[in-house]
């Protein structure tokens, strides 16, 4: 079995749902957590592939970008889909995940800077129509879905990073797992309930992000 190391920040983040891919699989890694803004970061950064945290080391092979690793470990660890067409489905969610993170920092950043104002401009303007669009596609999906799961019959890599955006989102106040996404909810639920996952969830470290 290769040594793999796993670099991120003491965040869920990009990484998490690469942590949990370890953790249904059994598979033993080592969980690198750097403090942002330390000088330890400031002397790893320039040795990073791209400059930035997530990467994965396997045995000194390092791999940049979240949904590259999570990509790498699901094919290895058999959470990619069954098929071409299934893993295409994976990739398809990510992508639009990714589309939706965009506006979700914004709301972050209206958040952080503490302007009651801006933050319901960006709300109503920019975060809810995205919300929107992301969670009426999401919906679709799962109305069509016969396992409750994203794509095929089981857990793939999507339903991680969906189910993890969705904590992220209730955590800054802007999704309700008793309010109308009921969908949604039982997906993250049924995700959480997976019990390699549960033990994972219930022993890491909180953060909001
Ligand atoms: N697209 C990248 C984004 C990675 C990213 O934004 N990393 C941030 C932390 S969340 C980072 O390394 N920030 C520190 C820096 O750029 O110095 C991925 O998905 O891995």
């Amino acid at each position: 079995m290769p040594q793999y190391k796993l670099y991120y920040f003491n965040l869920r983040g990009w990484a998490e749902p690469a942590r949990q891919l370890f953790k249904l699989a059994h598979v033993e890694f080592e969980d690198v957590r750097i403090e942002n803004g330390t000088p330890e970061w400031g002397a790893l950064k320039p040795k990073t592939p791209f400059g930035q945290l997530p990467f994965l080391s396997v045995d000194g092979f390092e791999i940049p970008q979240s949904a590259a690793i999570l990509r790498y470990l699901a094919k290895k660890f058999g959470y990619a889909g069954k098929t071409s067409e299934e893993e295409a489905w994976v990739d398809a969610i990510v992508d639009q995940f990714k589309d939706f993170v965009t506006p979700l920092r914004q709301l972050i950043m209206a958040q952080r800077s503490g302007n009651a104002e801006e933050i319901e401009r960006i709300q109503k303007e920019v975060f809810a129509p995205a919300r929107d669009t992301f969670f009426k596609i999401l919906n679709g999906i799962l109305e069509k879905s016969k396992s409750g799961f994203l794509v095929g019959d089981g857990v793939t890599w999507a339903d991680l990073v969906i189910a993890d955006i969705l904590t992220t989102m209730e955590m800054l106040g802007v999704f309700d797992k008793h309010g109308e996404e009921q969908k949604l909810a039982a997906l993250r639920e049924k995700v959480n309930e997976i019990p390699e996952i549960k033990e994972h969830n219930s022993s890491r470290p909180d953060s909001v992000v």
